[in-house]
Formats: structure tokens, C-alpha cells, sequence
């Protein structure tokens, strides 16, 4: 009590003084504003918002047992019980499931900067020679680099428009290969494989590569090698999920991904190899052209010879070329084989389809890169198959370089981030009658052509390529090739399911969702002139 007196007397001395008051007051404002202060801070540190909720997992082995083979239907289904965003233990790592456009759009543009590392696992380190090649170098100075050599400089316009005709010849070898077996079984899904594979091979290196009559046999190995690197992609790994197992190779993921490397580099050394000395050579002889086309391979030797441009040595070239052969090939012949089914199976999308061919190609003529703009319902077609079948159901994984918060819940640094853009694809909320395959809800925007845009619309429902500062690289020549492809085999060929096989869009999930079975379809001649097929 009397330790109270006295403080009230002290109160009672100093407010009756005006100076004594006004310095009271700064005082007390000082003094409460530096505890306020405290408490925020201590209340930032200790009291950091949550981890998402999430399942129970096992001791050890975290939820690992509990995943099914359908990820993304399992993820979805999970997202109803936990919530936009959840957490998995799998082995000792940390997981994060985002499901709503909301919250992607928090990671790929709010956020864009600290999301922009993709996880790199123990099997892409091996064939990527410790992430130097563009999807999983770290969002540093030097993928900026790599990025812009290969957007700008081997995808712009420009060398595009100049490689057209590698496009071209590529795809005409293809109906003129289908044409030979008319009436017969053919794999759509390897077909649009080989041609999507000869396309990148072509750009890359041209068809000047290595010694005559070599070329056919690279570019096979090569083919095996980007279906190997990934499949091996799509294997479970015990050694990512358990930091210490990361030394140790229980399933042989890193041998038999170490095999294909050692392939890999012996290809591409020779092919390197030849290209510096026939390079030596026309130098020589005073003539520094190849054709008129520069091929990717040679871009990147050029940079040597190039005033302020930072070259890449041997080991970054072969990681880039590497990077094109296996992202750019099984994604685009996997939206084929999928938009090839939708069409096949809805016979007015078909009918539309081979309508708008005639009106814009004409019966006498193949298609040309020039007439792709005007494919205004084949484009809506292919949309409309990125959005139901969507190729890369999870984005590839990303892993924030500093810890953050979204959603109103703390994802920590380094964790892995799974973008699960299939369930957005197909949610309810954004989407009317979403499991139903129509290509118009693609054409009601004619006046918002930027609505639909594959770099990720405003909303951030629809992102088929990813978006932010991580897109596709690759979009300009995938866009392309899609359509030149598909637009090709409809123009120059109906198509008929064999004699008693039925429509099947059962789904196989890897890291491209894939139809489990193979698209084979029957072609019969649809143009009148035959030379048309020569
Ligand atoms: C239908 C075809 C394709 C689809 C659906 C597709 C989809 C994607 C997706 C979803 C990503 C990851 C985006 C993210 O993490 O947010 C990606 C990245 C990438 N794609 Fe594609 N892609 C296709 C074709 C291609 C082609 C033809 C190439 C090359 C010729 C290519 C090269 C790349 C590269 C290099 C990256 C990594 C970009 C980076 O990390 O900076 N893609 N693609």
C-alpha cells in the first residue's frame, strides 16, 4: 500500500506542473511505444502462424506408406478434408499441397521471387550435371542467363520464323509415313512423339550433325535416352525423401540414371565435336553460314565469337540441350494423344474441326504454320485439353529459398511446394460442368483474347504452362507445335477407332499424366490428291 502511496504522490507532484506534464506524456508515449514494440516482435518470433493442417502421419516414414498410385485424384480429395493448403510429412521432408487459384497465384505472382527454385532431386542432379541447365538451376544471375539465351535467342520470333522449315519437313515425313500404312493401326500417341522429337532434334543441331548416315541412329538414342531420363523422373526415390539416405541408392534410381548420362555425354560430345570442326572448316573455306538457319547448337558456339555475351562452356551447353529433348517431347505429344482422343470421341468437335480445316486450309493444299492463327476452334480444342488433361499435373516442384507465409500459414524454407493445378483445373467454383470436354467455354471471350492466355489468366484458374518467372520456356515453340501437328493429322486424314475397341481416357500419372493405353486410331485418305501425301 504504501509503495502505491507513494507512487500516486509522485503522480499527483508531476501533473501539477504543465512542463512536468508534457514531459510525463512523451515519456509514457515512449515508454508504452517501446513495449508495444517488444510485444510485436516477441509475438512475430514465438507466435509465427502455423504449419497448414495436414494428416497424421507415421513416425520415420511420415505419410509415405499412405500415397496412392493417383496422386493428383488422392491430393484433390485430401483438399477437401484439409483445406486449400495442406501439409505432408514424407520421409523426414517437409510437403505442401496448394489447391486454389487464390493461393497459387500467392505463389507464382504475390510471391513469385521466393517460390522461384525448383526442387532439385537426387536423379535430376545427376542428368542435369548439378542443375546447370534451366529447370533446376536456382533462380540466380546465371539461369537468368541461360533463360534468355534460349527465350530470346534460339525462340525468338525471328529464328522461329527461320526454322520453320525444319517444322515443316519433320511433320510432313510423318503424314507421308501414315499415308503409307492407310487402313491400318497407327500410334497416334508415338507417332506425335517421334515427330515432336525429330522437330526439337532438328532445331537443335540441324541436319548437318555428325558423320552421313549417323543421323537417324543419334537421333534414335537420343529419343531413348528423353523417354528414359524421364521415366526414371517419375520414380519414387527413397533418397529424396530421406536427407539421410541421400548418400545410398536403395532402388538404383541414381545408377540408372548415371547410364543414361553416360550415353547422353558420348552423343552430344561427338556431335559437338563434328560441329566446331566442320565450323573450322567453312571458316576456312570463308563462308560462315549454315544455310541461312542457325540451329540452337550453333547459337550457343557463337556466343564465343559474340562482344558481351557471357559463353557457356561444354558441360552447360549439353545440360540445355538436354533440358529441350526431354521437357519439350513427351509434354507435347502427351496434350496430343489427349486432345486426339476428346476429338475422336466427340464427333461434332470433329466435325467442327476438320470444317474449319477446309474452310482455312482448303481440301487441295497441307497445312501451313500461316494458317494456324486462323484455327480459332482447334485452338479452343487444345485449351480446352490442357485444362481437363492437364500434361504437368503438379507444375514442377518448387522450394522457397526463405521461409514466408500464405494462406495464414508459415511454409518453411526449403520445403517442397506442389502447385496442384489439375484439381484448379477442374474446380467447381471456377469451372461450369468441368468434367464435361467443351472446347466453346475457350471462344465466349472474343473480346478478351488475353483472358486465356497459356502464361496463366488474371485469376490464376486456368496456367496449363505454369506462370511467373518460371513459364515454360519453351511455350512459343510448344504453341507451334501443337497446332501444326494435330491440325495436320485431322486435315490430312479421318480418323476411326479400331473394329470393336472403344473410347478410353483411363489416365497413367507420373510426371506427365499420360492415357494408360496408347491412342491407336485407323486414318483414311481425306485429301483427293494423292501427290498432296508425297
Ligand atoms: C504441351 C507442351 C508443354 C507443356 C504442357 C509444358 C509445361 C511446362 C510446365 C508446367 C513447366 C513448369 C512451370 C512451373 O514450374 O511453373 C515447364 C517448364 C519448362 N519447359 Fe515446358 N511444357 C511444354 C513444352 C515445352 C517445350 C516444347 C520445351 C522446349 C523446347 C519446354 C521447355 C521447358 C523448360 C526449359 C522449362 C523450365 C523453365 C524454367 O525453369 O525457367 N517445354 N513446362
Amino acid at each position: 500500500m504504501s509503495q502505491l502511496n507513494n507512487h500516486m504522490s509522485w503522480w499527483q507532484e508531476v501533473s501539477n506542473s504543465t512542463d512536468q506534464t508534457v514531459a510525463v506524456v512523451i515519456v509514457s508515449a515512449l515508454i508504452l511505444a517501446i513495449v508495444w514494440y517488444k510485444s510485436t516482435l516477441s509475438s512475430s518470433s514465438n507466435g509465427a502462424p502455423p504449419l497448414p493442417p495436414g494428416p497424421r502421419s507415421l513416425p520415420i516414414v511420415g505419410y509415405l506408406p499412405f500415397l496412392s498410385r493417383d496422386l493428383h485424384k488422392q491430393f484433390t480429395n485430401m483438399a477437401h478434408t484439409y483445406g486449400p493448403i495442406f501439409k505432408l510429412k514424407l520421409g523426414s521432408k517437409l510437403h505442401i499441397v496448394i489447391n486454389t487459384p487464390e493461393l497459387a497465384k500467392v505463389v507464382l505472382r504475390d510471391q513469385d521471387d521466393t517460390f522461384a527454385n525448383h526442387d532439385l532431386t537426387v536423379a535430376a542432379s545427376i542428368i542435369t550435371y548439378g542443375g546447370q541447365d534451366i529447370i533446376f538451376s536456382k533462380n540466380n544471375a546465371y539461369w537468368r542467363n541461360l533463360r534468355k539465351l534460349f527465350v530470346h535467342e534460339a525462340l525468338s520470333n525471328k529464328n522461329l520464323e527461320a526454322c520453320s522449315s525444319f517444322r515443316r519437313d519433320e511433320v510432313r515425313k510423318t503424314i507421308k509415313n501414315v499415308f503409307s500404312q492407310i487402313g491400318s493401326r497407327i500410334n497416334i500417341t508415338e507417332i506425335s512423339f517421334l515427330t515432336e522429337a525429330n522437330v526439337l532434334t532438328s532445331m537443335v543441331w540441324g541436319n548437318t550433325s555428325s558423320k552421313e548416315g549417323e543421323d537417324g541412329l543419334l537421333e534414335a538414342e537420343l529419343q531413348e535416352i528423353s523417354v528414359n531420363v524421364n521415366e526414371i523422373f517419375g520414380r519414387a526415390n527413397l533418397s529424396d525423401f530421406f536427407t539421410i539416405f541421400k548418400w545410398f541408392d536403395f532402388q538404383g534410381v541414381k545408377r540408372d540414371m548415371k547410364k543414361q548420362l553416360q550415353k547422353f555425354d558420348q552423343i552430344m560430345d561427338r556431335i559437338i565435336e563434328d560441329r566446331i570442326e566442320s565450323n573450322s572448316d567453312t571458316l576456312h573455306n570463308g563462308i560462315y553460314d549454315h544455310g541461312g538457319k542457325k540451329d540452337f547448337l550453333q547459337i550457343l558456339l557463337d556466343l564465343k565469337n559474340k562482344e558481351d555475351s557471357k559463353p557457356l562452356n561444354m558441360t552447360q551447353i549439353k545440360a540445355l540441350i538436354l533440358d529441350i529433348m526431354t521437357a519439350g517431347t513427351e509434354t507435347t505429344s502427351t496434350l496430343i494423344e489427349w486432345a486426339g482422343a476428346e476429338i475422336m470421341r466427340n464427333q461434332n468437335v470433329m466435325k467442327r474441326v476438320q470444317n474449319e480445316l477446309e474452310e482455312v486450309v482448303g481440301l487441295n493444299n497441307m497445312v501451313e504454320e500461316s494458317h494456324l492463327p486462323k484455327l480459332k476452334y482447334l485452338d479452343a480444342v487444345i485449351k480446352e485439353t490442357h485444362r481437363l488433361h492437364l500434361v504437368v499435373p503438379f507444375m514442377i516442384p518448387r522450394s522457397p529459398s526463405k521461409a514466408c507465409v500464405v494462406g495464414g500459414y508459415t511454409i518453411p524454407e526449403g520445403s517442397t511446394v506442389l502447385l496442384n493445378a489439375w484439381a484448379i483445373h477442374r474446380d467447381p467454383n471456377y469451372w461450369d460442368n468441368p468434367l464435361e470436354f467443351d472446347p466453346d467455354r475457350f471462344l465466349t471471350d472474343h473480346l478478351d483474347t488475353k483472358k486465356w492466355d497459356y502464361k496463366g489468366n488474371a485469376t490464376m484458374t486456368y496456367f496449363p504452362f505454369g506462370s511467373g518467372r518460371r513459364l515454360c520456356a519453351g511455350l512459343p515453340l510448344a504453341e507451334k507445335m501443337q497446332m501444326l501437328i494435330l491440325a495436320s493429322l485431322f486435315h490430312s486424314f479421318s480418323w476411326r477407332l479400331p473394329e470393336g475397341e472403344e473410347h478410353d481416357l483411363s489416365e497413367r500419372f507420373g510426371f506427365t499424366i499420360k492415357k494408360r493405353n496408347p491412342l491407336i486410331a485407323v486414318p483414311s485418305q481425306r485429301l483427293t490428291d494423292v501427290s498432296l501425301y508425297m
